[in-house]
């Protein structure tokens, strides 16, 4: 199936402003991985603003990893700013499954808002799908047959499913694929998961096909860990190579190292 190994660049050419309303623990690493990629951030989360800061943006991120009531109306209304805008919308449903605030919050996002990417690890999405899923905090369990949740999820959703884990699954919920770019060092540091949802919206921004967009942001983002994991000493420095690695990526470099298995129609 089709995707674009360059389209990096063309984030780069464009530079496309990445809203976000996120948590308190890694917004810094979501700003900078969003600046590595060559996309410009802004967080900006007062019910206020939101709205009118969603009517300038090139798409948004909603993470609700620290999240708190007012937050949930500020997300509501940025949203609907996409929405009427025609935006992606990339919604990260941090630790759905641990608290029932969290889960019942995810599900109200996707019940009201056009959510374009849901992106989430396993237990978080097969837990808003409705299965039986371990979410212990903001880390995941294992789920039995994950691809099938996904696919079920983005078909009830009418949208693209990206779970992540060893392998990372992407769906609109009739094709599939799965990227097996990536490092364990990943798992080592917080923010990983969260920073793939402004790399997404980046490349969902410069592109028209939703899928493949998020399998050319998958691919790359796993790529620069890779390389970023080759002289990493351990946890600290990978982050920090991590932001060198994605920096300095080309198009050339994601169609070598790509690993990617398409299924579905
Ligand atoms: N063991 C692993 N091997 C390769 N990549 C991994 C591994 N664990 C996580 N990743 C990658 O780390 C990123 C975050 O995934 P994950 O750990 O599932 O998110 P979260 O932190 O939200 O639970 C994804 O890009 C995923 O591909
Ligand atoms: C530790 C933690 N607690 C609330 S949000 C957050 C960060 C989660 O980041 P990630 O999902 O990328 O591991
Ligand atoms: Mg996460």
């Amino acid at each position: 199936m089709n995707w674009n190994p360059d389209l990096i660049q063309e984030v780069r050419k464009r530079r496309p402003l990445v809203h976000q309303i996120t948590n308190e623990v890694t917004v810094n690493d979501c700003a900078n991985i969003t600046l590595s990629c060559g996309a410009s951030p802004v967080m900006a989360h007062a019910p206020e603003e939101v709205a009118e800061m969603a009517g300038w943006a090139s798409t948004l991120v909603l993470n609700i990893g620290t999240l708190h009531a007012p937050q949930v109306e500020a997300m509501i209304q940025a949203g609907r700013s996409a929405n009427k805008k025609g935006i992606p919308v990339v919604l990260d449903p941090v630790g759905a499954g641990a608290t029932s605030f969290r889960t019942e919050t995810a599900k109200k996002l996707l019940e009201r808002i056009r959510i374009s990417h849901l992106k989430g690890n396993a237990g978080e999405i097969a837990t808003l799908a409705g299965e039986r899923a371990q979410v212990r905090g903001v880390d995941s369990g294992h789920v039995d047959d994950i691809r099938t949740i996904a696919i079920k999820a983005a078909k009830k959703w009418g949208l693209t499913v990206i779970v992540t884990g060893e392998k990372d699954i992407i769906t609109d919920g009739v094709k599939w694929a799965e990227v097996s770019n990536g490092h364990f060092l990943m798992g080592t540091i917080t923010g990983t998961g969260c920073m793939c949802a402004p790399v997404v919206a980046a490349f969902a921004a410069v592109s028209k096909e939703p899928v493949s967009a998020a399998v050319s942001a998958m691919t790359t983002y796993g790529i620069a860990a890779e390389q970023a994991a080759e002289s990493a000493k351990g946890p600290g420095s990978f982050r920090w190579k991590l932001f060198d690695a994605l920096h300095s990526l080309d198009g050339a470099a994601v169609r070598e190292y790509a690993q990617v298995e398409w299924g579905g129609a």
